[in-house]
C-alpha cells in the first residue's frame, strides 16, 4: 500500500496554491474537475504521492461542507491499493465502515471509496484503485 495523496480543501485553488508554488512545487497537470464530488481538483507531485488541492463547484459538495464547517485544510489522506474490492470485502470483513456501497469515479481515471472518519480514529481515510493498477509493473 502506498501513500496517494493528501488532499487539503480551499475555498480558492489560487490561494490554496501559494504555499505549495513557494515551497517550489508545480502542478501536475491541468486542474480537473470531479463532476461526481462536485470538486475541482489541482495536483502536486511529490515523489511518487500527491498533494490534491480541493475546491468545491457547487454548494451541496462535500468540501463546500467541510469548509462550511471548518474553513480550509487537511481533509483527507488517500491510499493506493492494487485491488480496491478486495481492500474493500477484507476491511468490511473486520468491522470497517465504507461511505459508499460501491467505488465512485476519482480523478484521472482512478475508481475511489472512503471509509467513515469514526473508523479512521478521526482521519477521513481514502482508498484510490488507478487504473494500471495490479498490472505487471504497474506503479502500486
Ligand atoms: C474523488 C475526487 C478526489 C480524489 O481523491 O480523486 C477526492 O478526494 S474528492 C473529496 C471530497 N469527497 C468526499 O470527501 C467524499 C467522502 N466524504 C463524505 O461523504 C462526507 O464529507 C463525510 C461523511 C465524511 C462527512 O460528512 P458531513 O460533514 O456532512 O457529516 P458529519 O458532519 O456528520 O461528520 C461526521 C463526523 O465526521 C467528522 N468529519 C467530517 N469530515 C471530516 C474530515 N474530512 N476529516 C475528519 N473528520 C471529519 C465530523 O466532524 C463528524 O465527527 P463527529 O465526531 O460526529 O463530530
Ligand atoms: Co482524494
Amino acid at each position: 500500500m502506498l501513500l496517494d495523496h493528501v488532499a487539503i480543501a480551499t475555498p480558492d485553488l489560487e490561494e490554496g496554491s501559494a504555499p505549495y508554488v513557494a515551497l517550489g512545487l508545480h502542478p501536475e497537470g491541468p486542474d480537473e474537475e470531479v463532476e461526481s464530488q462536485g470538486v475541482r481538483v489541482r495536483a502536486f507531485q511529490v515523489g511518487d504521492s500527491l498533494i490534491e488541492l480541493l475546491m468545491p463547484t457547487r454548494p451541496d459538495s462535500p468540501i463546500a461542507v467541510y469548509l462550511d464547517k471548518r474553513g480550509p485544510g487537511l481533509h483527507h489522506i488517500a491510499y493506493r491499493v492494487a485491488d480496491l474490492d478486495a481492500e474493500m470485502t477484507r476491511l468490511q470483513a473486520q468491522g470497517a465502515r465504507f461511505l459508499r456501497e460501491s467505488p465512485t469515479p476519482g480523478r484521472a481515471g482512478t475508481r475511489v471509496n472512503f471509509l467513515h472518519p469514526r473508523w479512521g480514529q478521526g482521519t477521513l481515510i481514502e482508498l484510490v484503485e488507478h487504473p494500471a493498477a495490479g498490472q505487471a509493473g504497474a506503479r502500486q
